[in-house]
C-alpha cells in the first residue's frame, strides 16, 4: 500500500466512542434494537473501541439480509412452481413475478460486501431542514438520532418498519455525503465503517459539531469539502485489479450532487481526467433506477462507453450496487445481431461519422429505387403487359410522396404500378369497336388488378425495381460496387471515396462482424432508419421457432404419458398442460428485463441515456443515441481535452445544438482521485497547450514518486520500454502485493513491444484487462487506469494525429503511482519539464 507523502489533516481515528443509551435497554430478545448503539451523547468514552462497539449492530444486520435472502428465494421457488391457467395474461403475470424476485435476488447477493458502510449521528435537537423547492429536507420527519447508511435499504418489521439500513440513493443518506462542518445538515458525527467478510475491521470518524469535538479533543474535518479523507485516502491507493470498484462509501459531495441531479433533460459532466466522471456516471444509473424505478425498470437505462474493453472495465460496478438492469453497451454495438469489430483507419472512420453521411445513405436508397432503362415487356394471363419507364416513374414518385421508409414505400409503388397497368389494361381491352365507351365495369377492373397482382413474373419485375432492402444488404452492396458509390458521392475527392470502398462482394453472412467496423454499424442504423423495418424474416423465424418449442414440448409429454406405472389417481401432465402451453412456458421462462429487450429492438426507446467518454462520439453515433432517447433525459460525461478521435466533439453546445439547441445543463467536476500530483503537473503543460484557458484538475494526493523522462537510441527502444515495464511491475507489487502496468505507444509500435514483453493487443484489439503488463495504442487505453504506465515515444504519438496532444494528456493521466517516459526522439516541448 502507498502511503501518501502529502496527507490532508484528518481527524484522528478513534476518537469517538459509543455509550449504551436508553435505546439499548430494549428486551434483549430482539436483535435489531439491542444490537443498536445510541447516538454520540454527552460523557461518550473516547477510549471505548468503536469497532466492537459496531459489530453486533453490523452482524443483526447481515442477519436480515440473509433473512431477506431466504423468503426471496422461497418466493421465487413457488411462484415457479405454480401452475398458471394458460392464458396469455396468467403466463405474463406469472413470468413477471419470476422476473421480480429474481431481481430482487440477484441484488440481495451483489449487497454481501460492504453492506453497511456509514454511520450518521444526528443532533437530537436539530432544527427542520429547509424546505427544498417546497419540498422537506432529506432528514426532516426522522425521530431516529442514530442512521445506518449502506448498499440498500432494510426495515424492522417487527417494529413498524423502521429503518435498519438506509440506502444510499435515499434522501435520508444524502448528508452522509455532503454535511460539513460549515453546514452540518444537523449532522454530529460522520462514522465511515470498513469491513471485510461481515466483519467490522475499522471506523474513521468525522466529528462535525464544533463543540463536540472539542469536548471530545478530535479536530474538525476542514479539508476543502473531501469527505471521509482516511477511508478515501485508502481506498484510492489500493493496487489496481483491473476492473472498477464502485465508489458508493466514498462519494464526494460535488460528485453527489451530480448523481442525484434531476432526471429531466440533458446534463454534461465535464472534468479532466481522473475526477470520477465514470465513477458518477454509473452511480447515478443505479440512483436514477432507485429513484424513478417504475418508470425506468420499464424502459431501462442505456449506458454507452467508447469500446468493448472499457465496458468491460466498468461492467462489474452497477451489480456490485445491486442493480442488474441496465444494457451495456458501445454505439457500435446497438445495431441488434452485429458485433461490429473490424479496425480501419481513423480518417474512415471520422468520414463515417461525419453528418454529410445521412445525404449520401438517403441518396443510395433512392438510387435503388429505378427505372426501367427500357420497357419491360412481359405477357400475363396471354395478355401483353409493357412496364415503360413513364408507368414507373409515376408510381415511384407517388410512393415518394408518401415519405414512408422505403420498405414501407413499396407497398404504394406496388400498388400504383398495378393500378396504373390495370387501366391501361382495361382501356385496351374493353373499348368498344367506336373507341367511345368501355363495356368493362369497376368490378372487371378489380379483376384484372388481382390477376396482375398475382402474376409472379410481374411481382419479380416490380420487386427488382424496388427491391425489399435490409440495411446490411444496401450498405456492404454500396461499399463493394464503383458504380453505385459513385453516384451517392458526387463531388468527392477520390481519396474520400476509397475509404467507403471495399474490394470483392458482400459478405456472405451479412451480420458477419468481422466485415463491419463500428462505424460501419453507426451507418446501418441510419440506413434502418431511411429502409423502415422489413420484419418479415424476423417473424419467420419467431414462427419457426414456436414450431420447434411445441414440437419438443409434444416429445416431452408423449414420453411422460408412456409413463407405465403412472398412478392412476393422479393426474397425468397431459391432463393438465397441452404441448403449446408448455412450448409457451418454456419459452417464457426467460423472464427478459427491459435491458436484454431492449437489446434486442433497435427501435427501443430508453428511459435514461448515460454516455461515457462522449466527447469521443462522431454527430452520426449522436443521431443514434437521439433515436434511443426521445425524452431526452441524458447524463453525457467526457472531457473535450481528451477527446482523440477525429471527428469527435471540440465543444458541448456544438454537439448539443441540433438536439436540444441550448436547453441543456452542465456540471463540473474538479479534483483528481487517480492521477497524483506529481504527473498531473506534467498532463497540465500538455492541457496548457491543448486549450490554454482550461483549467487542470487538482490531485487529490500525492505518490512520492517524480515523473522521469529516459531518452534511448531507436535500436534499443524496445528493449528498454519491456525492462522500464518489468522493473515498474516488481516496485507495484513490491509497494502494493498486485497491480498493473500500461505501456502505451503509437498504433505503429504496439506488435513490437507486445512481442517483447509476451502479450499486448494490436491496435483496436480487445486489452486483456487481466495482463499484468498491457500494451495498447492510447486510443484503447481511455477510460482505463494503471498503476504504473510507462509511455513510448510520445512525439510519435504527437504526430500520429490531429489530436495527438490530446492522446499524449489522455496517456500521461492513466496512471495511478508512476510514469516512465521512453523517448527515441527528442522529447516534445511540452513535457519539458520531464527533462530537468
Ligand atoms: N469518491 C471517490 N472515492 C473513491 N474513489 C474514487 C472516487 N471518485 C473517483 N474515484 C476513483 O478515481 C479513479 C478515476 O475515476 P474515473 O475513471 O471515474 O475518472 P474519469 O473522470 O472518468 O477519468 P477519465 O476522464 O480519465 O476517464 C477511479 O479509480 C475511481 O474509482
Amino acid at each position: 500500500m502507498v502511503v501518501p507523502a502529502h496527507r490532508r489533516r484528518t481527524v484522528p481515528l478513534g476518537k469517538a466512542c459509543v455509550t449504551r443509551t436508553s435505546s439499548s435497554t430494549e428486551p434483549a430478545a430482539d436483535p435489531a434494537r439491542s444490537a443498536r448503539p445510541a447516538a454520540l451523547a454527552e460523557g461518550d468514552d473516547a477510549a471505548a473501541d468503536p469497532v466492537a462497539a459496531e459489530q453486533p449492530y453490523v452482524a443483526m444486520l447481515y442477519g436480515k439480509l440473509d433473512e431477506r435472502r431466504t423468503e426471496t428465494a422461497a418466493l421465487l421457488a413457488r411462484v415457479l412452481r405454480e401452475e398458471t391457467t394458460g392464458t396469455p395474461q396468467a403466463v405474463s403475470e406469472r413470468d413477471a413475478a419470476a422476473q421480480m424476485y429474481s431481481e430482487q435476488l440477484a441484488t440481495l447477493s451483489a449487497v454481501e460486501n460492504g453492506l453497511c458502510f456509514g454511520r450518521l449521528d444526528l443532533d437530537p435537537d436539530r432544527p427542520p431542514p429547509p424546505p427544498v423547492d417546497g419540498e422537506p429536507g432529506p432528514i426532516d420527519g426522522l425521530d431516529q438520532d442514530v442512521l445506518y447508511v449502506g448498499r440498500l435499504g432494510l426495515l424492522d418489521d417487527e417494529h413498524d418498519y423502521e429503518p435498519l439500513l438506509i440506502d444510499w440513493r435515499a434522501p435520508a443518506a444524502r448528508p452522509y455525503y455532503t454535511a460539513t462542518a460549515a453546514s452540518p445538515d444537523g449532522v454530529r458525527r460522520r462514522r465511515h465503517i470498513r469491513s471485510r467478510s461481515r466483519r467490522v475491521t475499522a471506523v474513521d470518524d468525522e466529528i462535525l459539531d464544533l463543540e463536540e469535538a472539542a469536548r471530545l479533543g478530535a479536530s474538525v474535518t476542514q479539508r476543502t469539502g473531501l469527505t471521509g479523507e482516511a477511508v478515501l485516502l485508502a481506498a484510492l491507493s489500493a493496487g489496481r485489479t483491473g476492473r472498477m470498484g464502485d465508489i458508493v462509501a466514498t462519494i464526494q459531495g460535488e460528485q453527489d450532487r451530480v448523481i442525484r441531479s434531476s432526471a429531466n433533460g440533458v446534463v454534461v459532466v465535464e472534468g479532466g481526467p481522473g475526477t470520477g466522471k465514470t465513477a458518477v456516471a454509473l452511480h447515478r444509473a443505479a440512483y436514477l433506477l432507485y429513484t424513478h424505478r417504475r418508470q425506468l425498470a420499464r424502459r431501462g437505462v442505456l449506458v454507452v462507453g467508447p469500446n468493448p474493453t472499457f465496458l468491460r472495465y466498468i461492467e462489474q460496478v452497477l451489480p456490485s450496487l445491486g442493480e442488474t438492469s441496465v444494457l451495456l453497451s458501445t454505439v457500435g454495438e446497438l445495431y441488434p445481431g452485429l458485433a461490429a469489430h473490424r479496425h480501419e483507419p481513423a480518417a474512415a472512420a471520422a468520414l463515417k461519422g461525419r453528418t454529410e453521411m445521412t445525404k449520401v445513405l438517403s441518396t443510395a436508397v433512392r438510387d435503388r429505387q429505378e427505372l426501367p432503362r427500357r420497357p419491360i415487356r412481359l405477357v400475363v394471363d396471354g395478355e401483353p403487359v409493357v412496364l415503360d419507364r413513364d408507368l414507373v416513374a409515376q408510381a415511384r414518385t407517388r410512393a415518394r410522396r408518401t415519405r414512408r421508409p422505403h420498405n414501407d414505400a413499396k407497398r404504394t409503388f406496388i400498388r400504383e404500378a398495378v393500378d396504373q397497368l390495370a387501366r391501361r389494361e382495361v382501356d385496351r381491352v374493353g373499348r368498344d369497336l367506336d373507341g367511345r365507351s368501355n363495356l368493362l365495369d369497376r368490378g372487371d377492373l378489380a379483376d384484372v388488378r388481382a390477376g396482375l397482382r398475382a402474376d409472379p413474373d410481374l411481382r419479380a419485375a416490380l420487386d427488382a425495381l424496388w427491391p425489399t432492402l435490409t440495411p446490411p444488404q444496401l450498405l456492404a452492396e454500396l461499399y463493394t460496387d464503383d458504380r453505385r458509390l459513385r453516384a451517392v458521392t458526387r463531388g468527392w475527392s477520390d481519396s474520400d471515396r476509397a475509404l467507403l470502398a471495399r474490394a470483392g462482394g458482400p459478405p456472405e453472412d451479412l451480420l458477419d462482424g468481422s466485415w463491419w467496423s463500428p462505424a460501419d454499424a453507426v451507418l446501418l442504423d441510419e440506413v434502418a432508419e431511411l429502409l423502415g423495418e422489413d420484419d418479415t424474416a424476423a417473424r419467420e423465424a419467431e414462427e419457426r421457432k414456436r414450431e420447434a418449442d411445441e414440437a419438443y414440448a409434444a416429445g416431452v409429454l408423449e414420453i411422460l404419458a408412456m409413463e407405465e406405472d403412472w398412478d392412476p389417481e393422479l393426474l397425468r401432465p397431459t391432463d393438465v398442460v397441452d404441448a403449446s402451453v408448455l412450448a409457451d412456458r418454456t419459452r417464457e421462462a426467460t423472464y427478459a428485463s427491459a435491458a436484454e429487450r431492449a437489446a434486442d429492438d433497435r427501435t427501443w426507446t430508453f428511459g435514461h441515456v448515460i454516455v461515457d467518454e462522449a466527447q469521443e462520439l462522431s454527430p452520426m453515433a449522436w443521431r443514434v443515441l437521439m433515436r434511443r432517447c426521445p425524452s431526452r433525459s441524458m447524463t453525457l460525461v467526457g472531457d473535450v481535452a481528451q477527446t482523440g478521435a477525429r471527428g469527435g466533439a471540440s465543444s458541448w453546445g456544438e454537439v448539443l445544438s441540433p438536439y436540444v439547441a441550448s436547453r441543456w445543463r452542465r456540471e463540473v467536476l474538479t479534483v483528481n482521485y487517480r492521477t497524483p500530483a506529481e504527473i498531473m503537473a506534467v498532463a497540465a503543460d500538455v492541457l496548457a497547450a491543448i486549450d490554454p484557458s482550461a483549467t487542470p484538475p487538482d490531485s487529490v494526493r500525492e505518490s512520492g514518486i517524480a515523473p522521469t523522462a529516459v531518452a534511448v537510441d531507436e535500436a534499443a527502444l524496445v528493449t528498454e520500454a519491456a525492462a522500464r515495464a518489468r522493473a515498474a511491475r516488481a516496485d507495484v507489487v513490491d509497494a502494493e502485493g498486485a497491480g498493473r502496468v500500461a505501456v502505451l505507444a503509437p498504433g505503429e509500435r504496439v506488435d513490437a513491444l507486445a512481442a517483447a514483453l509476451g502479450g499486448g493487443a494490436g491496435p483496436g484489439a480487445e486489452v486483456d484487462l487481466e495482463s499484468e503488463v498491457v500494451v495498447s495504442e492510447v486510443a484503447d487505453a481511455k477510460g482505463l487506469e494503471f498503476d504504473a504506465v510507462v509511455l513510448v515515444d510520445p512525439a510519435g504519438i504527437v504526430d500520429a494525429s490531429p489530436r495527438g496532444l490530446n492522446d499524449l494528456y489522455v496517456a500521461l493521466t492513466r496512471a495511478t503511482r508512476s510514469l516512465v517516459v521512453v523517448h527515441p526522439d527528442a522529447l516534445p516541448a511540452v513535457l519539458d519539464r520531464l527533462s530537468g
